[in-house]
């Protein structure tokens, strides 16, 4: 049944709030009133329930939010209700408005979400968007979740972990090498060994939690025609050409540094898997032009599987249920799909070790 609730046999998925005056709680909403119509996989979103009863009215949603006293309560939670872990931070309901008192509970979302799925409680975490810069200016020292998670998992682990973002769409999945640092600072960020390692997590992962045995990989050039064999800028030569070669002596199906303006139309992304690109706009850009509405945004390098819609909190919109819900369903959708694979993994590890031991 579409509309079972997560029983101890299916996988749990944790959704955060995000920035609250954003379109986080409008999407969740909306998600959840479709959940059966479009087969989607339960969840159990952390939130100041109230905060989100007072959007639902917002919304004229009639959704029915039940509190859990913990998460190993959510088998008792009525299919018809959407099950809410509290946050011990209060929200408060002010769409578009942004108030400083709400970061904290954006963070503790967060965290007591990645502390669920490290401890094995739950299977993933989709994350809904967040306000930079108004965490920035509550002390988050963090450039976005990507960054965060890494750390949180790193430290929680004991672990150094290099975090990849991934944005994936049925039109073109592809990777900013370096992810949020200004554009002045891209060329000294880059080098030959942090485009290396990212090319290894980006394959590493796309087998493990995406099941795809042989990944094709295109890196792009930094410069306009890749540096036009030296004459335009040196990178592309001095940098990312070495890593391509690196890549491709370890075996991997890696072709570039291909020019940026060129790699994208759609015979040349028929080549490849992903796009390996140096910086945020060269990736997002694209990704975000061919499906803002499908595209989802995942975090790779990371013990844990973390998705979240590629858009940002639309604070325009919020609470005016002018907010599309469509990347927020496919970031849901994938993440089941990532647990799935997963689960089958740790499934085929235990036989394998029975037959070991036996
Ligand atoms: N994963 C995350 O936490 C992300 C957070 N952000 C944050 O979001 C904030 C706003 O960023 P912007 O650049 O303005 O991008 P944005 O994606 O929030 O908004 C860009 C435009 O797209 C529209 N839009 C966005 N989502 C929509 C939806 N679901 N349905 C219909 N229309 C939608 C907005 O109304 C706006 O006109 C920033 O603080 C940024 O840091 C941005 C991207 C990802
Ligand atoms: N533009 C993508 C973005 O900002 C996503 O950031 P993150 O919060 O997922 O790290």
């Amino acid at each position: 049944m579409p509309s079972e609730t997560a029983g101890p046999d299916s996988p749990i998925l944790l959704v955060t709030v995000g920035e609250p005056s954003g379109v986080g709680p409008d999407v969740t909403l909306l998600a959840f009133r479709d959940r059966e119509l479009l087969d989607l996989p339960p969840f159990v979103l952390l939130a100041d329930p109230q905060m989100i009863r007072s959007r639902a009215t917002r919304l004229g949603l009639d959704v029915t939010v039940h509190t859990l006293s913990s998460l190993a309560d959510i088998a008792s939670v009525p299919a018809a209700e959407m099950a809410v872990l509290p946050l011990v931070n209060k929200h408060v309901d002010t769409p578009g408005d942004l108030d400083p008192a709400n970061a904290a509970g954006t963070i503790e979302a967060i965290d007591r979400a990645t502390r669920l799925v490290l401890s094995g409680e739950a299977a993933a975490i989709v994350t809904n968007p967040i306000d930079k810069k108004a965490l920035y200016d509550a002390g988050f020292a963090h450039p976005g979740h990507t960054e965060y998670l890494a750390e949180l998992c790193g430290t929680l682990t004991d672990t150094s972990l290099q975090p990849v973002m991934l944005l994936t769409g049925p039109e073109l999945s592809c990777v900013p090498v370096t992810i949020h640092i200004p554009l002045a600072e891209v060329p000294a960020a880059l080098s030959t060994d942090l485009i290396v390692s990212t090319a290894r997590i980006v394959i590493n992962d796309l087998r493990e939690r995406f099941g795809l045995e042989t990944p094709r990989l295109a890196i792009s050039g930094l410069n306009p025609h890749a540096g036009e064999r030296g004459a335009i800028g040196g990178e592309d030569e001095a940098v990312i050409r070495p890593a391509v070669a690196m890549l491709q002596t370890e075996g991997f199906d890696v072709v570039g540094p291909l020019p940026g303006d060129t790699m994208f139309h759609p015979e040349a992304r028929r080549r490849y898997d992903v796009a390996l690109c140096m910086y945020h706009d060269q990736a997002l850009i694209p990704a975000k032009t061919l499906a803002f509405d499908e595209t989802v945004n995942v975090t790779l390098g990371l013990p844990i599987i973390r998705t979240s819609p590629d858009h940002g909190t639309a604070g325009d919109i919020a609470g005016t249920g002018a907010a599309r819900p469509n990347s927020f369903i496919a970031a849901l959708r994938l993440a089941a799909r990532m647990a799935k694979i997963a689960g089958e993994t740790a499934i085929d590890m235990e036989s394998s070790d029975r037959d070991a031991r036996v």
